[in-house]
């Protein structure tokens, strides 16, 4: 059952804000078990022992509307999207689309991802990569680390304050970027103030899973020019990625929309020439 269908049965389990607090949950209780498998330390090591990150920022800043395409198997809004048997042929296919770097999420519960999609994805593009998970704990900063990523998603509306400086700073620390998740003007001042660079603003609200195109129209104008701004779910098409573009995209993160398609790349490099259109209006620097 999806999230939508257990809330419009009415069960409590299903309503949208226990969805992200059942997510939320589920991680801490995955990380924990993780966490006893393989200690803090063992983790800094082999995150100490990965190849440098690459720069991701300065990948989004390259002219045009970067596209970061998604390795998305399940959402609890949608349930099963996709059967993804080879990750890494996937992101393949999206680089060789002109993707400018990948999103692989590796929650497992209701995403259907892993920690295992993350490393093959890495081992097999020469893009940035990035963990998109619920991260609450600096033991996943470290994990992503160890497992190839370049970013790492932060969502704020998941964090306390000082939670997300740390978090975010520990990042930073270890030569990674990160990608701060905001659906509201409130979680865009806090990502700030925490002093992200990169911002995604996500359409879809976490609590209700309800997607709306105009929040990032609203949210976006008032960062600043030299933070990179990414529109964050429902793009279907080259018609949402111009809708974004208009309003300052520097990129858009897309998962449904390309993961259902017969071609991948095909869908991707129809995004990535949109994208670069003359006609598609410029974020203003
Ligand atoms: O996709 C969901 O249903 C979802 C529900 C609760 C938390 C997060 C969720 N998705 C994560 C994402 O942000 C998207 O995978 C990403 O932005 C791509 O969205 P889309 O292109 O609309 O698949």
């Amino acid at each position: 059952m999806t999230a939508e269908h257990a809330r419009a049965e009415g069960d409590e389990a299903g309503s949208a804000a226990s969805v992200l607090d059942e997510i939320l949950a589920g991680v801490r209780e995955d990380v924990a078990r993780r966490q006893e498998q393989v200690p803090l330390e063992r983790i800094r090591e082999l995150a100490a022992a990965a190849p440098p990150p690459l720069d991701a920022y300065a990948a989004l800043r390259r002219p045009g509307v970067a596209v970061i395409a998604e390795v998305k198997r399940s959402s609890p809004s949608k349930g099963r999207l996709a059967e993804i048997a080879d990750p890494a042929d996937l992101a393949s296919e999206y680089a060789a689309g002109g993707a400018r770097a990948i999103s692989v999420l590796t929650e497992g519960r209701w995403f259907g991802g892993s920690l295992d999609d993350l490393a093959a994805v890495r081992a097999a593009v020469g893009i940035p990569v990035l963990r998109k998970d619920f991260v609450v704990s600096s033991y996943q900063v470290h994990e992503a680390r160890a497992h190839g990523a370049d970013l790492v998603l932060l969502i704020v509306a998941a964090l306390e304050q000082n939670a997300l400086v740390g978090l975010l700073e520990r990042i930073e620390s270890l030569g990674m970027t990160a990608l701060v998740e905001v659906h509201t003007e409130e979680e865009a001042d806090r990502a700030l103030e925490a002093g992200a660079q990169v911002i995604g603003v996500n359409a879809r609200d976490l609590r209700t899973l309800e997607v709306d195109r105009s929040v990032f129209e609203r949210i976006a104008p008032g960062l600043p020019s030299s933070v990179v701004k990414i529109a964050e779910s429902g793009v279907r098409g080259p018609h949402d990625l111009i809708r974004y573009a208009s309003a300052g995209a520097d990129a858009v993160l897309v998962g449904e929309g390309l993961v259902t398609q017969k071609s991948p790349r095909e869908a991707v490099a129809e995004l990535v020439n949109a994208g670069n259109h003359p006609a598609t209006p410029r974020p203003v620097r």
